[in-house]
């Protein structure tokens, strides 16, 4: 498929798509659960009536002791995973319901995910690592070049673009991946536990750059952490206690 075909259909897709419930919503639950059938039968309620809203240009963090549901939560928010109850509002529609095909699209076009391991491809530079998943979504070459060193840029590895990742440190690999999240332009980025492998003070620096994306570029990006250390950069913190949302 050409890239003006995929952009096409992106655009098709998301004709629907108007402004959300509220004017600043980007994304919010209703009365959200998710359970997990367990080998002896027996049920772990995950979620329970989870009725959170993301703010469009905001950093939200999902906070909560391990066990507490961030994971199984922003799984779903990003269409990883599908509720046992309740519904995602994500541009003004219940993308539970949609097909796997749509869900698909959704995430490739409209979201990005960075995860707790890297996850770089270890043979490639930086460079080729950004340039990789442009490339897989057909952009030309000189549109693919010129987006991967601005987000390179963008992510302060300017001077780093042609190392591998066993030549970075961990935090400069994360920030590759968040370059590689950011270049498709996404609407809202995931990011689930991203500073967890990350020494406090890179921890620190991968959140503020998150921050700096939030204010310079106006994105929209959903963090969870144990660490409360970070919590005051945000701009919304939602705490979870065994599955629940909490003051
Ligand atoms: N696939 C699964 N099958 C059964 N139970 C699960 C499954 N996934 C998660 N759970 C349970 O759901 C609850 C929430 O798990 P979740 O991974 O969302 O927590 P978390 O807050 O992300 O934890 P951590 O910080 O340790 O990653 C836990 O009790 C967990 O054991």
């Amino acid at each position: 498929m050409t890239n003006a075909v995929d952009e096409m259909r992106a655009k098709t897709l998301f004709d629907v798509i108007k402004e959300p419930c509220g004017m600043d919503t980007i994304l919010s639950t209703e009365n959200l659960c998710r359970d997990f059938k367990i080998g002896d039968g027996s049920v772990v309620n995950a979620l329970k009536n989870i009725n959170i809203e993301i703010e469009k240009g905001k950093l939200t963090i999902l906070r909560g002791r391990s066990g507490s549901g961030k994971t199984t939560l922003i799984n779903i928010l990003g269409a990883l995973d599908k509720p046992t109850k309740g519904k995602v509002m994500f541009g003004g529609r219940d993308i539970t319901r949609l097909s796997e095909r749509a869900r698909d699209d959704i995430r490739r076009y409209k979201m990005a995910f960075v995860f707790q391991s890297v996850a770089l491809m270890s043979g490639m530079t930086a460079y080729e690592n950004v340039d990789f998943g442009l490339r897989l979504a057909k952009y030309p070459y000189e549109e693919r070049d010129k987006r991967t060193r601005e987000c390179l840029r963008s992510v302060g590895l300017e001077k780093r673009m042609f190392h591998r990742p066993g030549e970075m440190s961990g935090g400069e690999q994360q920030r590759v991946a968040i370059a590689r999240a950011i270049a498709h332009k996404p609407d809202i980025i995931f990011a689930d536990e991203p500073t967890a492998e990350l020494d406090t003070a890179t921890a620190l620096h991968v959140v503020k750059l998150f921050k700096e994306l939030v204010a310079r570029d106006e994105m929209t990006i959903i963090m969870t952490t144990h660490d409360p250390s970070m919590i005051d950069i945000a701009d919304k913190v939602y705490t979870l206690e065994d599955g629940e949302i909490v003051e």
